[in-house]
């Protein structure tokens, strides 16, 4: 078995008090799973702090402490190491535990506001088909290759990721694809992960609860490629204006994509349609069943990506065009009345945009568009008015209602969405807090070529109220309701 100074390798080391010549068992953050013979690390979090679980830890078994502070009174029969940060001591500790496995496989990493679960999803797909096995770490799930796990975060904490990509290395996996969010920068717990490549897709606003301003929420995303090796690529988005500054620092090979500029990776959109999307994506042309502008983004990456990572350009084309459409995004079906339900992810104001504007550019304008849509509860509120306004404006209809309302009162989220539609807006929107019955609304509402777009939760298959998380499935509920309706 190791000892605990084998795990220490490039941790950052203030003070040690005790022997790091020990053995131990396992390596926890969470005072709460300590047992006899771990080692516990202390973190400073958003609620509490581990700091104040160092004795519940000794208590619950612990014989060595990580920490950013040393307690004042010491116990002989304890290792206490003082680090700089005890996140990112965490995530090298739970590489080096894990015996580093993601330098066993090709990681890329992709990072942005919208589009990081299409990606990796359709990377995953698209490196299947041609015939690896496939790591996939994201919002929907873990993939193993074809064994998947339940996925709690868009980036797991750094002892998960490590334990994946482990499982990963056991499997003989030979790419993964991971998202990894702002949060999950921010928290280190992608520190210590050796990174193939990086790809940025685009950065509008979301939490900026979490992060105090705009600049802060970039920062932190350009913290990820500052932070690749030079044997990494750096695949960015040059079409949004932050693009370029997360190639600034950056020691990667630096790649660009774009739609409307010059780039490495350019796409022009010939044909945008329910059915799909024609692209002319540097000199070739290509189909896709992805749908949107956005999605054209998406596929330019997943192009540049896969040519960066060494597959055939013309392997990359026939296999982009048997890409299937990522679960909850764009998700469409055509009811027997010829109502056409979509259910989308979109949670963000531009996000929120990009699909209405989408279906706005593909419909006729005669039919109606009715949009279900509500924002979560513990989270940004700075976006919610911005989300009234752009529903209220390229909707037809707008039903607001509840998207995980969490621990805050429903009522209240919905009035500070309706806080954002502008007077000539207002008669267009109403208000059902219980989601189902604005679901059931929508399909009352529509008639024959209608349009229902129901935002905001796409994949998920719970609504979380106080807490507790009960089945909701926007997906299923508008089919049956539209079948309903039909007899
Ligand atoms: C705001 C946030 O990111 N919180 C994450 C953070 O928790 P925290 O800072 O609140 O932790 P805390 O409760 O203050 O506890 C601090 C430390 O004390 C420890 N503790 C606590 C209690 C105790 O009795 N004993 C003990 O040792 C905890 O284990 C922890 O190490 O660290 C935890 C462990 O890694 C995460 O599970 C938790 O994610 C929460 C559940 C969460 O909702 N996170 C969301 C916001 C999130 O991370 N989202 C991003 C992406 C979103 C996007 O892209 O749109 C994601 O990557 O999923
Ligand atoms: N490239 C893109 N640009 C803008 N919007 C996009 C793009 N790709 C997808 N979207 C929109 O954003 C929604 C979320 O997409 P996706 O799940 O891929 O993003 P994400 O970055 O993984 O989000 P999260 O932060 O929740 O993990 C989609 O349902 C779609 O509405
Ligand atoms: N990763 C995002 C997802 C938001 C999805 C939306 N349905 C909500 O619950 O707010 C978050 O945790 O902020
Ligand atoms: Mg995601």
């Amino acid at each position: 078995m190791k000892q605990l100074k084998d795990i220490l390798y490039k941790v950052t080391i203030n003070a040690v008090a005790g022997s790091t010549s020990i053995d131990y068992n396992a390596l926890h953050f969470d005072s709460r799973q300590v047992s006899k013979g771990d080692v516990f690390v202390a973190i400073k979090g958003t609620v509490v702090d581990g700091h104040d679980f160092i004795e519940t830890a000794i208590e619950n078994g612990a014989t060595a402490i990580v920490c950013e502070s040393l307690p004042s009174a010491l116990k002989d029969s304890v290792t206490y190491i003082e680090v700089e940060s005890a996140s990112q001591a965490l995530a090298f500790m739970a590489a080096n535990f894990y015996e580093n496995p993601s330098e066993n496989l090709q990681l890329v990493g992709v990072t942005g506001t919208n589009g990081k679960t299409t990606i990796v999803t359709l990377l995953y797909q698209l490196f299947k088909k041609a015939g690896y096995k496939v790591g996939l770490l994201s919002t929907v799930k873990i993939m193993v290759d074809n064994k998947e796990y339940k996925a709690t975060h868009t980036t797991p904490d750094s002892l998960t990721i490590n334990k994946y990509l482990k499982l990963m290395n056991d499997e003989g996996v030979e790419f993964c694809f991971m998202e990894v969010s702002s949060h999950g920068i921010h928290q280190h717990r992608t520190d210590g992960l050796h990174f193939q490549g990086g790809i940025f897709t685009n950065l509008s606003h979301d939490h900026l609860d979490y992060h105090d301003t705009f600049a802060e929420y970039r920062d932190v995303k350009k913290v990820f490629f500052d932070q690749l090796p030079k044997s990494a690529f750096a695949l960015v988005n040059i079409d949004d204006k932050n693009g370029l500054v997360m190639l600034q620092n950056t020691q990667a090979k630096k790649y660009t994509y774009a739609l409307k500029t010059y780039a490495d990776y350019k796409a022009q959109v010939l044909e945008n349609e329910l059915s799909g999307l024609l692209l002319k994506l540097n000199d070739s042309e290509l189909w896709t069943k992805l749908i949107g502008r956005f999605n054209a983004y998406n596929v330019t990456a997943i192009y540049g990506a896969s040519e960066l990572l060494g597959l055939e350009k013309v392997e990359i084309l026939r296999l982009i065009s048997e890409l299937e459409s990522v679960s909850g995004r764009f998700q469409y079906f055509i009811s027997e009345e010829k109502v056409t339900a979509i259910i989308d992810y979109a949670h963000t104001p531009d996000a929120l945009k990009n699909v209405l504007e989408t279906i706005n550019s593909i419909r006729t304008n005669n039919e109606e568009l009715i949009t279900v849509v509500g924002c979560g509860g513990d989270r940004d509120k700075t976006k919610r008015p911005k989300m009234g306004h752009i529903a209220s404006a390229l909707s037809t209809k707008v039903i607001f209602t509840s998207d995980n309302p969490r621990s805050e009162v429903p009522e209240t989220i919905i009035e500070d969405i309706e806080k954002g539609v502008e007077p000539q807006n207002f008669k267009k929107t109403m208000a059902i807090v219980d989601r189902r019955q604005a679901i059931k609304t929508a399909c009352q509402l529509a008639n024959s070529n209608d349009i229902i777009l129901i935002a905001g939760k796409g994949h998920e298959t719970y609504q979380e109220v106080n807490g507790k998380r009960t089945d909701f499935d926007d997906y299923k509920i508008v089919e049956e309701f539209l079948k309903q309706l039909q007899k």
